[in-house]
């Protein structure tokens, strides 16, 4: 019997706890053919710095750059936090909303310190998740996924990362970190907007 073509594509993240989501949900939509590859399995290249004004503009940014430098489709995610009583802020600038990086503790902090005064019917929020698949010299596409909620008063559950302990999605009353990661990649922002790309990449195959 031939053997089956494997088309590997790189699925680019810096966040470790993001990327373990991103190929759990790639995984379990189960795409026959598809290998995924993640940045320690490809050279080291340069990377554009994330200052888009929209999460579609990022993720594009860093599906473009992986794919150029390792010549293979390429998987981003730009996603954040949107609390209406902030204006939709901190939006594209969450991963660095206390200052510095990637400081999950401080960001979800300061979110926390900015709506003391904000009483529980404005407390409203969402995550939003771009995704995009770019392929070298060939297509681009980029979807977004949102996961409706509002924050909590106070961090709680252990689960996830970022503010996953204060956003508490529409449903049962319990915050995000603690769902099991089936029920969080059910109902994400992330599982939402890779849902769309799944046609793609199983096209990439055929
Ligand atoms: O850019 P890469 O390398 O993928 O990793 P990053 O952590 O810098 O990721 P982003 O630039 O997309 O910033 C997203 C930030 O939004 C927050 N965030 C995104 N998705 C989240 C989720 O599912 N749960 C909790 N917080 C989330 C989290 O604080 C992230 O640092
Ligand atoms: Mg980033």
């Amino acid at each position: 019997m031939a053997e089956r073509a494997t088309v590997r594509v790189l699925v680019a993240s810096r966040n470790a706890k993001k990327l373990t989501e991103l190929r759990r949900v790639l995984e379990s939509a189960g795409v026959e053919g598809v290998e995924l590859v993640g940045l320690n399995e490809v050279p080291e290249f340069p990377e554009t710095p994330e200052t888009g004004a929209t999460f579609e503009e990022n993720a594009l940014v860093k599906a473009r750059d992986g794919a150029a430098a390792a010549g293979l489709p390429c998987v981003a995610d730009d996603s954040g936090l949107e609390v209406d009583a902030l204006n939709a802020m901190p939006g594209v600038l969450s991963a660095r909303w206390a200052g510095r990086h990637g400081d999950d503790a401080a960001n979800t902090a300061l979110v926390l310190a900015q709506l003391s005064d904000t009483p529980d019917d404005r407390r409203g929020a969402a995550f939003v998740s771009a995704c995009a698949l770019v392929v070298p010299g060939g297509a681009e596409r980029v979807v977004r996924g949102t996961w409706p909620g509002s924050i909590a008063r106070s961090p709680r559950g252990e689960g996830g990362f970022g503010y996953d302990p204060v956003f508490v999605p529409e449903g049962d009353g319990r915050s995000a970190a603690e769902l099991t990661p089936e029920e969080k990649d059910a109902a994400s922002h992330r599982g939402r907007a890779l849902a769309q790309l799944v046609p793609d990449l199983a096209a990439l195959v055929s």
